[in-house]
């Protein structure tokens, strides 16, 4: 008799979604473009020694950011199976879709804005 939860199938999803994660980073380019970004984020925050509570936002920005990327990918490609030529709806659902990611990219931008423009105008 199998248990409450199934081991073995949430391990099987884990993989799943660890070749989604490769996929996202090797493939795309605005996905790399944020990894580069979340890199330089990480070596600022070491750099000025930010807070807990600093890291912690920053953290939650960043796995947005991602998981917008990720979901704005899926709806690409799902939509260039559903329609390869021109099609009004395809732009508009793609636009939107990148729309998502825009959005939590200016909050991330202002965020660490927010975080980091102080500790940089303390420097002079
Ligand atoms: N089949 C289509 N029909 C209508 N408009 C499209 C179609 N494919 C792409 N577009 C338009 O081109 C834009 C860019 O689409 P594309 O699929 O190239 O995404 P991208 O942002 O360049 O991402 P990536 O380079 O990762 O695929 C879309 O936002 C949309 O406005």
């Amino acid at each position: 008799m199998k248990g409450p939860v199934d081991i073995r199938k949430a391990l099987r999803s884990f993989t799943f979604a660890g070749a989604g994660i490769f996929n996202l980073f090797r493939y795309e380019n605005n996905a790399r473009i944020h990894l580069i970004a979340c890199i330089a984020v990480v070596i600022a925050g070491v750099g000025f020694h930010i807070s807990p509570m600093e890291w912690i936002v920053i953290v939650i920005q960043i796995a947005l950011v991602w998981a917008a990327e990720a979901f704005n990918t899926s709806i690409e490609k799902l939509a260039d199976l559903v329609s390869a030529d021109y099609h009004p709806v395809i732009k508009v659902v793609k636009d939107t879709a990148a729309a998502g990611v825009l959005i939590l990219a200016i909050s991330a931008v202002i965020t660490g804005g927010i975080i980091f423009v102080p500790k940089i105008i303390l420097l002079f």
